[in-house]
């Protein structure tokens, strides 16, 4: 598990299986590991992380190890470099089974196709963790019913595909949108669709685990379970734990928001895979300032989230004058900035979201209200369902060419900080909150998903 998903699942997912007695390996890149929260003492003995050194590949920037790390051009380039693990993990595994340490399950991403060949030599069965939206997985379907009804031209993501059997909107609506679905099932620059490596593993695999639950998606599990012809498991929404203090060390972010009312400031992050342009940046930029509220916004550097000179390059990301005009209300990082803790803060009113699982997902434990602007993959579907569940308002977009203007970031911005609308907004996220926030309920997701591991080990 890669980058920022694992910075997010660690903490509830993977404690939650040592906390339930289990030893588990968390194998990973060095920098990956190194970016997780520190295990807590009384679960060290159960839970070790283990480092794989990433292989190299031709124009893959040194030191990056996650698609936060690089430009969404080059995306691809880390799932090649993550293949070069395969190697790897099998002589880990051989070492493992020689030593009388046979794992009962190996829990991998969705990229690592390569995995339930390897553990199958050894007997090990594999369950792919999905992290997206799962009624994305449904969208995409899986392979028998895409040749049944093949989608080949962007057109055909614009309708809900026939294999989901109840009333639903989910669907492209805009070129751009359906355009970088399309793209899925291309093979690209690591060699290997991303379709085909999500297939080849639901193929091999035993189990789907998703990060999602039935009040959040009621239906998707039995469908998912339907199409892709194994138990697909919710493990609940797997919300990572509010730290305010890194080593004592409170960050630059949550004191300035410290000074701020409460309610007062939208909170804006794109994620790590949004293919950001300057004129994006900028248009997103003049929007705030013409909203006319605080913000704080934690702008992803194009060159990488964790590349070095991240303030020097504000200039070129900025329009001129921005931060000067916007001082006293506005503040924007562009390393690291801790978006759980920010959230969580009593001065944050909203999230400006570009809907990646994660970000929404850490919306609901906040009862916030959302500005939607999605970008690709499974982040237009996430808008529209937020849209539809009385969370949010969608930044407008050109139906032709998916592009947006300051004026429409402005008054959507507007519509959930200042107007009457923003109340009823923020009542119906609250009321998601109190659906969601029953920890009890929650952990019981973790348990049936240990029951599954538990019953599925021995079926082939
Ligand atoms: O400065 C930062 C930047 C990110 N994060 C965390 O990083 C995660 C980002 O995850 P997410 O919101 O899912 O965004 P992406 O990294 O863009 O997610 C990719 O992967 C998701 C599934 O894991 C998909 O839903 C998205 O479409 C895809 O872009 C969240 O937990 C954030 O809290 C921080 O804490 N601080």
């Amino acid at each position: 598990m890669a980058g920022v998903r694992a910075h997010a699942l660690v903490p509830r997912a993977v404690q939650g299986l040592a906390a339930r007695g289990h030893a588990v390996a968390f194998l990973s890149t060095p920098r990956n590991l190194a970016r997780l929260p520190p295990v807590p003492p009384h679960l060290s003995p159960r839970l070790r992380f283990v480092p794989l050194p990433l292989p190299r590949v031709d124009g893959l920037p040194d030191g990056a190890e996650s698609t936060a790390d690089v430009p969404p051009e080059k995306i691809e380039l880390v799932k090649k470099a993550m293949d070069g693990l395969a190697a790897p993990l099998a002589a880990f595994l051989a070492d493992a089974v020689a030593a009388g340490r046979r794992p009962d399950w190996i829990v991998h991403d969705f990229c690592h196709h390569w995995v339930p060949p390897i553990a199958g030599g050894h007997g090990v069965p594999c369950a792919a963790f999905m992290t997206v939206y799962a009624a994305f997985v449904a969208f995409l379907g899986p392979r028998w019913a895409n040749v049944e009804h093949p989608r080949a031209a962007t057109e055909d993501f614009a309708v809900v595909p026939r294999w989901i059997p109840f009333p639903s909107t989910i669907a492209c609506r805009r070129r751009s949108e359906a355009e970088s679905i399309a793209a899925l099932f291309r093979a690209n620059a690591s060699g290997v669709s991303d379709m085909d490596r999500a297939w080849q593993l639901f193929e091999c695999c035993r189990l789907a685990i998703y990060r999602s639950c039935d009040e959040v998606e009621p239906g998707m599990f039995a469908l998912l379970t339907d199409l892709l012809q194994k138990p697909a498991i919710p493990a609940g929404i797997l919300l990572p734990p509010v730290i305010a203090d890194e080593d004592g060390d409170r960050p630059e972010t949550l004191r300035w928001l410290d000074d701020q009312p409460p309610k007062s400031v939208i909170y804006v992050a794109l994620g790590s895979e949004a293919p950001l342009t300057p004129g994006i940046l900028h248009e997103l930029a003049l929007g705030l300032e013409l909203a006319g509220v605080r913000f704080l916004w934690a702008v992803r550097n194009p060159a990488g989230m964790f590349s070095a000179a991240n303030d020097a390059i504000k200039d070129e990301l900025l329009p001129a004058g921005f931060e000067e005009r916007t001082r006293g209300r506005g503040l924007v990082r562009t390393g690291w900035v801790p978006q759980v803790a920010a959230l969580a803060h009593g001065a944050t009113g909203a999230f400006l979201t570009h809907c990646g699982w994660g970000s929404t997902i850490e919306s609901f434990a906040c009862g916030h209200p959302l500005v939607l602007l999605p970008f690709v993959l499974d982040q237009p579907l996430v808008a529209r369902a937020m849209a539809e569940k009385g969370v949010g308002v969608e930044v407008a977009r050109d139906e032709t060419d998916g592009s947006f203007d300051r004026d429409g970031v402005a008054a959507a911005v507007r519509r959930v900080m200042v107007d009457e609308e923003g109340k009823a907004l923020a009542s119906n996220a609250m009321k998601l909150r109190e659906l969601l926030k029953d920890q009890g309920r929650q952990e019981t997701y973790i348990d049936d998903l240990v029951e599954h591991l538990r019953r599925y080990r021995g079926r082939c």
